[in-house]
């Protein structure tokens, strides 16, 4: 299996006299997931658009298998990003937003043939739920062919079953991926994810235990 690594640095941001972020270091390499954890408005967005390259910013230092990239989305099959809100044209059905979107027959046929998705295969976008449609849209950026996936709050308005499943899904593909998430679901962030990183301040604080989280305010005292 191909290794591939994204690596992150000297990113800064600063909108006004916010210093949105100013200490960031990430190293994420293949078979490897990232959580990012972090009150509203610490910038987990802006940083995974920045990583993306659709988002400018001041100064940012991005490489994958130590190649600098200026905005990585051009860069082929590098790197993908599920964006906080829905990215799925609403009067497409399923089964056209998975031809368009997956270019190969594998992965058409994995998505198609998802026991939660085939229900729906001749159902209009607008016509799914807002749950089913973040389903929908994690599972077709998973099987994307590219080395890095980043995915902003994919457990959102996501029910625990779907949550269980996503973990799963997550779990099966970094097998061929790095895999970054940011989601305020910190019980199943911290269960998938491989390491976990607290945004704070502008800067990345590593978390061992949750615990720490109190500690930095992220989580009220028990
Ligand atoms: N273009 C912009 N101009 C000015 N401020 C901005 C701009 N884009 C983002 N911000 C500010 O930067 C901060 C970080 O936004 P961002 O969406 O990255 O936060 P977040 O950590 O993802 O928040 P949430 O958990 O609420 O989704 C916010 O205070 C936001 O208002």
């Amino acid at each position: 299996m191909a290794q591939h690594t994204l690596e992150v640095d000297s990113i800064i941001e600063t909108f006004g006299y916010k210093h949105l972020l100013t200490d960031i270091f990430i190293k994420c390499a293949t078979g490897e997931v990232l959580g990012i954890l972090g009150r509203n408005g610490t910038g987990k967005s802006t940083l995974l658009q920045i990583i993306f390259g659709s988002v400018e910013t001041e100064n940012k230092s991005i490489r994958i298998d130590g190649q600098s990239y200026a905005n990585a989305y051009t860069a082929g099959e590098k790197i993908t990003y599920l964006p906080q809100g829905s990215f799925l044209p609403n009067s497409l059905t399923v089964a056209t937003v998975i031809r368009t979107f997956l270019s190969t027959e594998t992965s058409r046929n994995t998505v198609s043939e998802n026991a939660r998705i085939k229900p729906f295969l001749k159902k209009k976008i607008n016509a799914l739920s807002g749950g089913e449609k973040r389903y929908l849209q994690v599972l077709l950026i998973l099987n994307l062919p590219t080395a890095f996936a980043m995915l902003d709050e994919p457990f959102s308005q996501v029910e625990p079953l779907y949550r269980a499943d996503i973990k799963s899904l997550i779990q099966s593909h970094k097998e061929k991926k790095g895999i970054i998430i940011t989601d305020h679901d910190y019980v199943n962030l911290m269960a998938v994810s491989d390491k976990t990183f607290l945004l704070t301040g502008g800067a990345l604080k590593p978390i061992q235990e949750s615990k720490q989280l109190v500690e930095y305010n992220y989580l009220p005292p028990e």
